[in-house]
């Protein structure tokens, strides 16, 4: 596409914490490359044309300090407010879809995550084994032990009207009868038009089946290192381009029909096939098991915040690059304030019970 990406964030206080990238073009063929983008942007994209144009003169724009203040500003546009005027459920219904018999932790994360993040109610869809033992952890949690049933979709079903997103993916195991239902729930979740969120075991399903979720402009993928690169093989060849991380990350996005794609690491990088932002919000180098759990938890309530902020809101972007964004720079702030008390000790317990005031610092309006 001879795109190339350029970062050009930095932050506040003197220091380069957080930045965003913004696709450039090589050499002075820019002006036909910025039109074909545009005829390409409004014949598969779909965004309003002047969000698409927006978008298109703002590429060699310089941005910095102030727009990572505007990223800022954006993830608080999209938090409902607190008023007394709304009933349980309106902040966020969020559907957690793994929880097997080895893992009982990683569910529990995201679902919890997910509440202290803000949303109202929060239910587990996982195996019979798995669900007194998740339940156990929390009376906060509604667990329902369908997935390894023979009527699982339709038990799942008979909740998705009511649910806001689904995050599908931790602690779900690779078994091949559970991935299998899993695969009817994606198709029905997608009819529906729900945002997906999918981590962990869902990217393994998704590496040996891309066309699942292909062109679905309401999932987020969020792989860790490994799962990008099993990604990248099911979809692109050669190998990644450790070289250039968010041309990478730019192109799976394109690759998978322009979903939104996190790759987390040492910076996060997010995309949508047609901006990259990354997330460099100070975190801390303790790596426990589970902070992925955190960051899908969360991201399944922002998402839903997002989208049903829409674009007035997030100022033409993507809102689920804003959504993205938002929960990134979160789950790294929780690690940072966890890592302040614990440091080697530190577990992802302990980075939950930062949430709220990590929330407040980082997006109280
Ligand atoms: N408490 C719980 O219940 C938790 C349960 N969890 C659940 O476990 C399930 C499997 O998830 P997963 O991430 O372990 O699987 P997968 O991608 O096969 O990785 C396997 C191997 O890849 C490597 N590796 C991983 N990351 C890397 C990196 N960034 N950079 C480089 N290498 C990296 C590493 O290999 P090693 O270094 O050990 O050789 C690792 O052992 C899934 O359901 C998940 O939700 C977790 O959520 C945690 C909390
Ligand atoms: N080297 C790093 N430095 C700072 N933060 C990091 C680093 N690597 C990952 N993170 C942060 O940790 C969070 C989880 O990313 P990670 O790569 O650990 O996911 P994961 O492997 O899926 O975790 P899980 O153990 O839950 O499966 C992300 O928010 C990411 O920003
Ligand atoms: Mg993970």
């Amino acid at each position: 596409m001879g795109v190339r990406c350029v970062a050009i964030g930095s932050c506040g206080r003197g220091k380069i914490d957080t930045g965003v990238v913004w696709m450039a073009f090589r050499g002075c063929g820019a002006a036909a490359a910025v039109l074909a983008l545009l005829s390409a942007a409004i014949a598969l994209y779909g965004p309003p044309l002047h969000a698409v144009i927006q978008r298109a003169f703002s590429l060699h724009k310089a941005h910095s300090t102030k727009d990572m203040e505007n990223l800022f500003q954006l993830v608080r546009n999209i938090v409902p407010a607190l008023t007394s005027k709304k009933h349980k459920g309106q902040d966020g219904r969020i559907g957690i879809v793994g929880g097997c018999q080895e893992y009982t932790g990683a569910p529990y994360f995201a679902g919890i995550s997910a509440l202290k993040v803000g949303a109202d109610l929060t239910h587990v869809f996982c195996t019979r084994e798995a669900a007194p033992v998740i339940k156990s952890y929390s009376p906060e949690l509604i667990v329902h032990p369908v997935l390894d049933s023979s009527n699982a979709l339709q038990e799942v079903e008979k909740w998705l009207p009511r649910l806001h997103a689904l995050v599908v993916g931790p602690g779900l195991g690779r078994d091949d009868f559970l991935l299998n239902n899993v695969m009817n729930i994606l198709e029905a979740t997608k009819a529906r038009d729900i945002p997906i969120i999918i981590d962990a075991d869902g990217l393994w399903l998704i590496a040996q089946l891309p066309a699942l979720i292909h062109g679905y402009q309401k999932a987020i993928l969020t792989p860790n290192r490994v799962e990008f690169s099993r990604l990248w093989e099911a979809v692109l060849t050669g190998p990644v381009d450790t070289k250039d991380h968010s041309g990478s990350v730019l192109k799976l996005s394109q690759a998978l029909g322009n979903i939104t794609v996190v790759q987390k690491g040492e910076h996060d990088l997010i995309s949508d096939g047609w901006q990259v932002l990354v997330c460099s919000q100070e975190g801390s180098s303790r790596r426990c098991g589970g902070q992925g759990d955190l960051l899908s938890g969360s991201l399944g309530v922002m998402a839903h915040w997002a989208l049903l902020a829409g674009r007035e809101k997030t100022n033409g972007s993507n809102p689920l690059l804003v959504a993205a964004w938002g929960a990134c720079t979160l789950t790294r702030e929780c690690n940072h304030q966890a890592f302040q008390k614990y440091g080697r000790s530190t577990t992802t317990t302990d980075m939950i019970a930062e949430v709220g005031t990590a929330f407040s610092k980082l997006f109280k309006t």
